[in-house]
């Protein structure tokens, strides 16, 4: 497929491709929507395999962050960058301050902050070039770790699962089988047990793995966390983990957690429904990192209670959500994304009020 075959597929305003050889920059910005404000998405620095990996990663990544912002009431767009190199050997100065005077010459149109691959530090160099930079640390105004609140709403986000379910928000007693115990994870299964819930739990890290290991918390081998017979099922590693080899295996009431891109493709969402387990779409959970980001760009900088509060509306969102899908039979992933248009539609009417102008000068 050509580049604006996707781009008319997904509603992809622009793509900006940057060059620069003196130091070894070439990344791709992507502006997926900016109906409801400037786009906002991070930046991720990966050694693709190919330009057509690269570009695919921004299309999907950006709309991905348009409904995100939008489910979650903020007034941001979305939008998302790619960098194509080795995080390990590439990340640089040079580099991240000639992105910085791309970003700069789009005047506000995109915001963007640390993804994976890139750290809050790339950002504050970023920072010396444009003031359209997110997610710094705290000395420089920042919120400072996202995961805390994106922990924090998926924890909540799993409590509207069981409300929705169970007609009890309590986790008391339940279990959960947890993938991933990394920033998120590990913050996600501390909420989990401080409310009684019986955790399991798997990661790739042997160092992740002891220190779950010490909060008590029973680990299985990683490729056997899908047949763990569990109220919840967590992924809070990779994405796409529903998929063609998993969908048979899990035996589970809830899929809830807050990794993004959780189904591989989106039928999967129609095969869940069918299969009677409740999917918590993953970018109406695990929204708290991206509203810390947007509560640091409010005009009166940045407020941890309200933006604690903020992450909170995650609970009720995910039950509106729930209540559309049943409505109209539909997967969760389809209400929510219907939810995100209706209100950009709204949005987008809104401000057309008062833009008739005559000018008689
Ligand atoms: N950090 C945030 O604020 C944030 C916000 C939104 C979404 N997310 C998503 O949540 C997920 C977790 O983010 P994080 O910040 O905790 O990342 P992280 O890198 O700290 O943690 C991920 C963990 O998953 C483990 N892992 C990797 N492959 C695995 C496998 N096959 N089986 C089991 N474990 C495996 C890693 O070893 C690591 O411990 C990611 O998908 C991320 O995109 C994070």
């Amino acid at each position: 497929m050509g580049i604006f075959e996707k781009m008319e597929e997904n509603d992809q305003e622009q793509l900006i491709f940057v060059q620069e050889n003196e130091n070894d920059l070439k990344g791709i910005i992507g502006i997926n929507n900016t109906i409801l404000g400037p786009a906002l998405g991070g930046c991720r620095m990966l050694d693709y395999e190919s330009e057509e990996q690269a570009v695919e990663d921004v299309i999907r990544l950006s709309r991905g962050m348009t409904y995100k912002s939008a489910v979650a009431g903020e007034d941001f767009g979305g939008g998302k960058t790619v960098i194509w190199g080795d995080p390990e050997t590439h990340r640089t100065e040079g580099l991240f301050r000639a992105l910085g005077r791309y970003i700069d010459a789009l005047n506000g149109r995109y915001i963007t902050g640390t993804d994976v691959g890139t750290q809050p530090e790339d950002f504050v160099l970023m920072r010396k070039e444009t003031p359209y930079v997110g997610a710094l640390p705290e000395e420089y105004g920042g919120g400072g770790d996202s995961s805390v609140p994106t922990a924090y709403g998926t924890y909540l986000g799993l409590k509207a699962c069981c409300q929705y379910l169970y007609g009890e928000k309590s986790l008391e007693g339940k279990k959960i089988a947890v993938q991933g115990l990394g920033k998120v994870g590990f913050k996600l299964i501390k909420h989990l047990q401080d409310e009684g819930a019986e955790v399991i739990g798997t990661d790739v890290s042997s160092e992740r793995i002891k220190r779950a290991s010490g909060l008590g918390v029973e680990i299985v081998e990683p490729e056997e966390i899908y047949d763990v017979d569990c109220d919840i099922f967590s992924p809070n590693a990779l994405g796409a983990v529903v998929n063609e080899d998993t969908i048979e295996r899990f035996k589970c009431d809830i899929i809830a957690g807050a990794a993004n891109n959780v189904l591989a493709e989106e039928n999967f969402g129609h095969k869940l429904r069918e299969k009677d387990i409740l999917y918590a779409p993953d970018f109406v959970i695990n929204a708290g990192g991206m509203i810390l980001v947007c509560d640091e760009l409010e005009p009166d900088g940045f407020d941890q209670e309200r933006m604690m509060k903020k992450t909170e509306r995650i609970y009720d969102q995910l039950l509106n959500i729930f209540e559309l899908a049943d409505e109209r039979d539909i997967p969760t992933d389809q209400a929510a994304r219907r939810l995100a248009e209706n209100r950009m539609e709204k949005i987008k009417v809104t401000r057309t009020i008062g833009k008739g102008e005559l000018n008689l000068d």
